[in-house]
């Protein structure tokens, strides 16, 4: 077994939300939820497509409420992404989730920034902040987010693009990119994974992204492969999760071998850990597990991971 450094540069900090966390987050917030119990809600984990994930993924963020909250969401994850070998995580936050239930930004940022700013020195993981766009939501909202977060100085490395994918093209989001850019942010975009590779064009050509989240859907297109051969555009791809999303039926079929071998800059991560079935080490072990994933490929996907990362660059 390896113990090579490893970064995770996609996982979003509400879907590492445990059931009995949801649990015990919303007995000390008065919140009576619409389950009697853990069970209950466990058996609510099992989707049909990216929305029917999404739908429960929201419904859940309503236990988390103050700056507290967030703050111990993110340093559980430290903890247990620490325990499986991550030495540096990236982190996705949605903040128009929680605004939206009324709950206010700077208490969203506070929590979070405190939990990644004693990250290394409590669990050795160093870490950064990426908020993210909900691009099924209206683009002036985006926009607003962007201007918000940036009077309040939120300490953030990047800014991202998630949730309902298919109709939500990244060229909706031009400007808020361009101005995230212009701010000396990183941007990345989720594209190709329910979307078609169009959508990764987009992301690139209309946004400028430096990282693909997912992009497995490069490889219905051979001249979109080979651009993000070239061009080193790293992929941050989720296994476990495109098999609890049905992009593919079983790990067995999924093409993380292929991309490799065609050289693109694969990573693997957990997406939303608390949902589909494991956290990035429990990817590696499916992976080994399910397609035979060697040694060798793990170190190659370890070392994408770094030079994948922001703070290698
Ligand atoms: N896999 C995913 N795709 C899009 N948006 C998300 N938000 C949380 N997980 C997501
Ligand atoms: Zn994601």
């Amino acid at each position: 077994m390896t113990t090579l450094p490893l970064a995770e540069l996609h996982m979003h900090i509400e879907g590492s939300l445990e059931p009995p966390q949801i649990f015990e987050f919303a007995e000390r917030n008065g919140i009576t939820l619409p389950y009697a119990d853990i069970d209950e809600l466990r058996g609510l984990y099992e989707f049909t497509d990216l929305q029917s994930f999404l739908n429960l993924y929201y419904a859940n963020t309503s236990v988390l409420r103050t700056a507290e909250d967030f703050a111990d969401l993110a340093r559980a994850y430290f903890r247990r992404a620490a325990a499986g070998g991550v030495t540096h995580a990236e982190i996705f936050f949605d903040p128009q989730a929680h605004t939206s239930r009324g709950v206010a930004l700077e208490a969203v940022v506070e929590g979070l920034a405190d939990a990644a700013s004693s990250s290394e020195r409590e669990f050795g993981v160093t870490s950064g902040l990426i908020a993210s766009i909900l691009r099924d939501q209206p683009v002036l909202h985006a926009n607003k987010l962007l201007d918000d977060l940036l009077a309040l100085d939120a300490p953030i490395i990047g800014l991202g693009l998630d949730s309902a994918e298919a109709g939500f093209p990244p060229s909706l989001f031009v400007d808020v990119f361009a101005k995230a850019r212009a701010e000396g942010l990183h941007v990345v975009a989720h594209a190709g994974e329910e979307g078609p590779a169009e959508y990764i064009w987009e992301a690139l050509d209309l946004l400028g992204v430096e990282r693909i989240d997912h992009g497995v859907r490069c490889l219905e297109d051979d001249a979109l492969v080979n651009r993000l051969v070239e061009e080193e555009i790293p992929l941050t791809v989720c296994p476990l999760s495109n098999v609890r999303l049905k992009v593919y039926d079983d790990l067995a079929d999924h093409p993380i071998r292929q991309m490799i071998e065609r050289g693109l800059i694969v990573t693997v991560n957990s997406d939303d850990p608390a949902y589909f079935g494991g956290y990035v080490d429990d990817n590696f072990a499916a992976l080994v597990d399910k397609l035979g994933l060697t040694e060798r490929e793990r170190e190659i996907l370890h070392d994408n991971s770094i030079k994948a990362s922001f703070t290698s660059r």
